[in-house]
């Protein structure tokens, strides 16, 4: 191993010659970090960092200065690059034609051969299928849920792209894939009206209206990448081999020697943090999968089913096991995500996942993405959402879900919202119920001041206003939180002046989230779920609550539990991860286990061929771990008996791993990666709430953006409790009660609330 001066890397953080002087950036450009530059070769500048200093190529390294202008931000703590402020489009088939090497005939023939064996392959397959319906179920394959946006055939046809664009490489020897265009089926986006919309659509279209940009961020439309895919074939075999040529551990080892369960409460944020987390995910992302019946093991979990659908990526268990070999398992289920057909001219040959709900954070785990869903979630009477009302209780609550499956069979209710997971956890269905809630509260009131509206205007105004507030609180409250004041500053994740308006739109920017900040960083929530839920009548364990949200019926339960929330820590960022989740989660009936959610993070990554951790520290600017005693001196030890070279860690891994930034609670890397993903959410979505009239059709007046920007998830809780007089609330909602955030009672004036009286045509 080569030992490197970690402290000399180009573009390191806070080093004082890492910026020539005079070098400012060239009119045209400005300074960005690595990560926000879409018109450079990230990957080539990763590369060369991969090399300790000593060893990097001369030939490269005048680049340093040239090809990638060095700039400083944040008054010389962080080095960017500058980058053009309009870049050239990509996908304008630059790439050398294959054209000049065969001809066009030839071209076609190869094409037809390889789609042939393509449909061939993926005919076995369809044909053992068993007609059960996909679209239900959690637990045949244990997970995940059922899915209604996306269309098996959009999935079946994905499948068939990547199929035979692996065949087309073995046909013609790997010479073809890189440069075969196939323009007849360029993904259209739909026309968009020029600007005129007032209210965003639910499946996140039109809301660029650049060309080609309609569907950015849409639901179905692939994700991105922040760096290139490591896949195994470059076109959609996972990442499964090490630096060495060995195979990488199996996700499940890795999960079992390097993560715990133990208590290590976190110290400032509470659980309703946690659990607005994973409202939030859900919002912005959903990895569809392949399919949901199909199962990867056998009934018993002792072997993988032979001749498994195409999809199918088990995940292996030692006979050792620490905890499943006790019940003779040696196969978690995990099927792949689909892939979007490659339609996207701009594409290369190869896989790219899609999410199947809209990437903007708009509401879509509230509103669904679809009309159907809204049609089917919406009451058609006074711009409300349908729900259950208990008059006595006052506790509305959101409908039930009659679907087969689609809670534990144990439970007696289930509900039905915007987001298929929302049964998963029982806090989590107290944050879908709090969003109902407002919107049915603004509804009324809008409807008290408005008498004269329709249901339709009643209702696209309360979802603009709901919308409007959510943003408020992830960019106010939530977020600085996750990524600490620092990263807030370097990617300008500031809110707007009380009273005026933001111009954040930058109609360049692509909001749709990256298979790495989906697959990974995001995913840092999964260390944050405590053991138990510390309820008013007792502890209980988390994962006895999954699928199971039957105490909502209860009286007082959502008080008490929002109260709960409020009140227990939730656990660190770290290697700690509560057994809810890495034993139990989604144990099918009968059985004494379920699956583990750590090792399917890392399984996912691989399935995306997400490039390992390093290549991403050094994207972020940060130096790589040249040897294991890079890592923390706990950790490296048991990563050098796990992986053969540091450069194969996963990212999930070693990005879990890293202490978190000041005053943030995840560290460095995903801080990054999460910074610039709210960074794009933002920059790259035109409904953003306080964006005004030059770019936002939907734009609120100047007092009523204020009224907004004085909401707070307080104020909100506040709002929708059952019993405001009695209900307590932390000012600082998200964070734990000290000397500065005692609780204090829901109809204080402190609590400030939301004067609709601006609304009133
Ligand atoms: C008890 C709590 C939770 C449970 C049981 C849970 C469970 C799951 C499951 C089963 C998946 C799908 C895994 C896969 O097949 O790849 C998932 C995905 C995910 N989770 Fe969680 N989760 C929880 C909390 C959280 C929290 C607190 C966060 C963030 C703060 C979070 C963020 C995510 C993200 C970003 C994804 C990827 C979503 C996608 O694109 O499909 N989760 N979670
Ligand atoms: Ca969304």
């Amino acid at each position: 191993e080569v030992d490197g001066t970690r402290s000399s890397d180009l573009l390191a953080q806070g080093s004082a010659n890492a910026t020539i002087p005079g070098s400012e950036c060239p009119p045209e450009s400005s300074c960005v970090r690595l990560l926000q530059c879409p018109d450079i070769d990230r990957m080539s500048i990763v590369r060369y960092l991969s090399r300790p200093p000593h060893l990097r190529p001369p030939s490269e390294r005048r680049w340093e200065n040239s090809v990638w202008r060095r700039c400083t931000l944040m008054n010389g703590e962080f080095t960017g690059i500058c980058c053009r402020k309009h870049p050239v489009t990509d996908g304008d088939a630059k790439k050398p034609s294959l054209l000049s090497e065969t001809s066009y005939h030839k071209q076609e023939q190869l094409l037809r051969r390889a789609e042939k064996i393509a449909f061939r392959e993926l005919q076995k397959f369809l044909a053992n299928d068993s007609a059960e319906d996909d679209a239900s179920s959690n637990f045949h394959g244990g997970l995940p849920f059922p899915d209604d946006v996306l269309p098996a055939e959009m999935v079946r046809e994905g499948l068939q792209d990547v199929l035979t664009w692996q065949a087309l490489e073995r046909i013609s020897n790997g010479t073809v894939v890189e440069h075969f265009q196939r323009p007849k089926r360029c993904l259209v986006g739909p026309a968009c009206e020029k600007g005129h919309s007032r209210y965003r659509r639910l499946d996140g279209r039109c809301n660029n209206i650049e060309p080609g940009g309609s569907l950015w961020g849409a639901a179905g439309y692939p994700m991105e990448r922040l760096l290139p895919p490591a896949y195994g074939d470059g076109i959609w075999a996972p990442r499964i081999v090490a630096y060495s040529g060995r195979y990488l551990p199996s996700a499940r080892k890795l999960s079992s020697t390097l993560f715990a369960d133990l208590h290590h409460p976190h110290a400032s944020c509470n659980v309703l943090f946690m659990q607005f987390g994973q409202f939030l995910a859900h919002d912005f992302s959903r990895n569809k999968v392949i399919k949901t019946s199909a199962k990867c093991c056998t009934e018993d979990g002792t072997s993988r089913v032979k001749d498994a659908f195409p999809g199918c990526m088990p995940i292996p268990v030692s006979s050792g096991d620490d905890f499943y070999s006790q019940h003779g398992v040696r196969c978690l289920h995990f099927m792949r995500s689909a892939v979007a057909p490659m339609r996207d001219c701009g594409s290369v040959g190869h896989g790219r996942q899609m999410s199947s709900v809209s990437h903007f954070i708009d509401g879509s785990a509230i509103y669904g993405t679809s009309d159907k869903q809204s049609h089917d979630l919406r009451a058609h009477e006074g711009g409300r959402l349908k729900s259950l009302f208990h008059r006595r209780f006052h506790n509305e609550l959101p409908p039930l879900d009659r679907t087969k499956d689609a809670c534990d069979p144990a439970a007696d209710v289930c509900f039905l919202t915007g987001d298929g997971r929302s049964n998963q956890l029982i806090s989590l269905v107290a944050v879908h119920t709090l969003f109902l809630r407002e919107h049915n509260r603004l509804a009324r009131e809008l409807q008290k001041l408005n008498p004269h509206w329709k249901d339709g205007t009643l209702f696209q105004e309360a979802r603009r206003i709901v919308i409007a507030q959510l943003q408020h609180i992830v960019y106010g409250e939530y977020l600085p939180k996750v990524v600490g004041p620092q990263y807030a500053s370097l990617y300008r994740l500031h809110l707007s002046a009380p009273g005026t308006y933001s111009e954040f739109y930058h109609p360049h920017t692509n909001p749709s989230v990256s298979s790495e900040f989906t697959v990974a960083a995001f995913r840092f929530g999964h260390s944050t779920v405590p053991s138990k839920l510390d309820l008013k009548d007792g502890p209980v364990v988390t994962w006895h609550t999954f699928l199971n949200p039957t105490r909502f019926r209860e009286r007082t339960f959502y008080d008490d539990l929002l109260s709960t929330l409020q009140h227990q820590p939730m656990q660190s960022v770290d290697e700690l991860f509560s057994a809810s989740i890495t034993h139990f989660l989604n144990v099918k009936p009968g059985k004494e286990h379920g699956t583990d959610l750590a090792a399917i993070n890392i399984q996912r990554g691989r399935d995306h061929a997400v490039r390992p951790y390093n290549d991403y520290r050094r994207l972020g600017g940060k130096p790589g771990a040249y040897s294991f005693d890079d890592f923390a001196p706990d950790v490296g030890p048991k990563l050098r008996a796990l992986y053969a070279h540091p450069d194969d860690v996963d990212l999930y891994v070693g990005g879990i791993l890293e202490p978190p930034v000041e005053g943030g609670v995840v560290g460095e890397t995903f801080a990054e990666m999460i910074a610039d993903q709210f960074s794009k959410f933002q920059r790259g979505d035109r409904y953003f709430y306080s964006n005004g009239p030059d770019s936002n059709p939907g734009h609120f007046t100047l007092p009523q953006l204020k009224e907004i920007q004085r909401m707070t998830m307080a104020s909100l809780i506040c709002g929708n409790a059952g019993e405001p007089h009695q209900m307590h609330v932390l000012v600082d909602a998200f964070a734990l009660p000290h000397d500065n955030n005692r609780p204090i009672v829901c109809t204080a004036p402190e609590i400030p609330r939301l004067d609709l009286s601006w609304w009133k045509d």
